[in-house]
């Protein structure tokens, strides 16, 4: 099995091959000929449809709707020039930062912006 790292990132090539591609040939053509709203649009459905899956405790489920969830936000991600690798860096750079340390310093520094 490749790593995950592999199969974004051939995703990534996938879709962006289909731009400008034939919407009646392709899904991802299709969705970018529709536009950007079209493709959040489908975010939010497949976040919802993740939820449902999620509360009804079915494992296959709940990989088959992350799985379109992940699909359309690599949609969005081309949509608006960016690549899987930025959002594995971003989560890289947090390896080893505690969530409510990180919370905590957002906070201070709100703080202190509102102070000045
Ligand atoms: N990974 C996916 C993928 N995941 C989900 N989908 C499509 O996303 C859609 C999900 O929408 P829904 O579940 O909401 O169902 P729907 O068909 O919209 O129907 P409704 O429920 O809205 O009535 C389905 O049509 C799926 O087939 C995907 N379509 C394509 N890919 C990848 O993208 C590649 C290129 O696809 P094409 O552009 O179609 O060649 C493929 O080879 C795959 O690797």
């Amino acid at each position: 099995m490749s790593s995950s790292n592999d199969t974004l990132a051939r995703l990534a090539e996938v879709i962006e091959s289909r731009r400008g591609g034939d919407p009646d040939k392709s899904y991802v053509a299709r969705l970018f000929h529709k536009g950007n709203d079209a493709i959040l649009k489908k975010i939010g459905e497949e976040a919802t449809e993740t939820v449902m899956a999620a509360k009804d405790g079915d494992p296959k489920k709940i990989v088959y709707e992350v799985a379109d969830l992940w699909f359309h936000s690599m949609l969005a991600l081309a949509a608006y020039g960016l690549k899987p690798a930025d959002v594995l860096a971003e989560l890289e750079r947090r390896e080893g930062l505690s969530g409510l340390e990180e919370f905590a310093a957002r906070k201070l520094q709100q703080r202190e912006g509102e102070g000045s």
